[in-house]
C-alpha cells in the first residue's frame, strides 16, 4: 500500500470505533506512556490535543497539567512549534481545525524531556507514518533535540511494515492499547 492509502485505511478504522472503545483504549494507552521510567523523570512534556481520529488526550492533558510542564503544538506556516498549555487559553481555530495554545510562552526543542508522538500507523519496530506534512519528523530531527519519543496509537494501526524515508525519525517507544 501507498502512503495515501495507509492514511485512507486507518481513517476508517479509527472512526468506526465506538466512544466505549475509543475511551477505554486511550485510557490504556495513555496509562502505558505514564508507566515509563521516562515519563516519571520528564519534567517538560509534549503532547498533541487530538483530532477525532486520534486517540483522546483530554484526560492525560489535564492529569498530567497538575505533575508537569505541558506543551502543544501550533503550526505556524512550514514549521510547527510547542508552546505551555493553559486551559484558559486555547484556541479552537487552529490549524486544520485542532486546538492551539496561544503564542505566549515558546518551548525550546532542548527543553522537552518526554514527548508523545501522533501517529497514522507504526511498526512494532517504532517506524511511524504520519499526516503527511512532515511536521514531526522536522521536529524530531532537530539539532538539541533530546527527548524519550512515545508514539500513540490505536491496536490495529501497528502494522508489518511501512514505505521508509530517510527523513523518517523512528520512536522509542510505542503505546498501542494492547
Ligand atoms: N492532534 C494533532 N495535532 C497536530 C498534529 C497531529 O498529527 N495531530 N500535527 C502533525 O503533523 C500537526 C498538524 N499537522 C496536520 C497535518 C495534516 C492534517 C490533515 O488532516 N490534513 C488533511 C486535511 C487538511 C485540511 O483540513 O485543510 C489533508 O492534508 O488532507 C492535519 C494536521 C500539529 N498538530
Ligand atoms: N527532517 C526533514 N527536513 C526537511 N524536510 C523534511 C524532513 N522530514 C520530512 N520532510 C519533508 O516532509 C514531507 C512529508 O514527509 P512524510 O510523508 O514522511 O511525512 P509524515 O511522516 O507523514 O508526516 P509528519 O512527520 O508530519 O507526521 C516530505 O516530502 C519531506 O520532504
Amino acid at each position: 500500500m501507498t502512503k495515501t492509502e495507509i492514511r485512507k485505511q486507518m481513517k476508517g478504522l479509527n472512526t468506526a470505533l465506538s466512544s466505549e472503545q475509543r475511551e477505554e483504549l486511550s485510557a490504556r494507552i495513555f496509562n502505558e506512556a505514564e508507566r515509563l521510567p521516562a515519563f516519571a523523570r520528564a519534567k517538560v512534556v509534549a503532547l498533541f490535543a487530538s483530532l477525532k481520529d486520534e486517540p483522546l488526550t483530554a484526560p492525560a492533558l489535564e492529569r498530567w497539567s497538575r505533575s508537569k510542564r505541558i506543551v502543544l503544538p501550533r503550526v505556524e506556516g512550514d514549521i510547527m512549534r510547542f508552546y505551555d498549555y493553559d486551559p484558559a487559553s486555547m484556541n479552537d481555530s487552529g490549524s486544520f481545525g485542532i486546538s492551539e495554545p496561544e503564542a505566549t510562552a515558546l518551548c525550546r526543542p532542548e527543553e522537552i524531556d518526554f514527548i508523545i508522538v501522533p501517529g497514522v500507523a507504526f511498526t512494532a519496530a517504532g517506524m511511524r507514518l504520519g499526516r503527511g506534512k512532515g511536521f514531526y519528523d522536522k521536529y524530531l530531527s532537530q539539532p538539541g533535540f533530546r527527548a524519550f519519543k512515545a508514539g500513540v496509537c490505536y491496536p490495529h494501526q501497528v502494522v508489518e511494515e511501512l514505505p521508509a524515508d530517510p527523513f523518517d525519525v523512528p520512536v522509542d517507544h510505542l503505546c498501542c492499547g494492547r
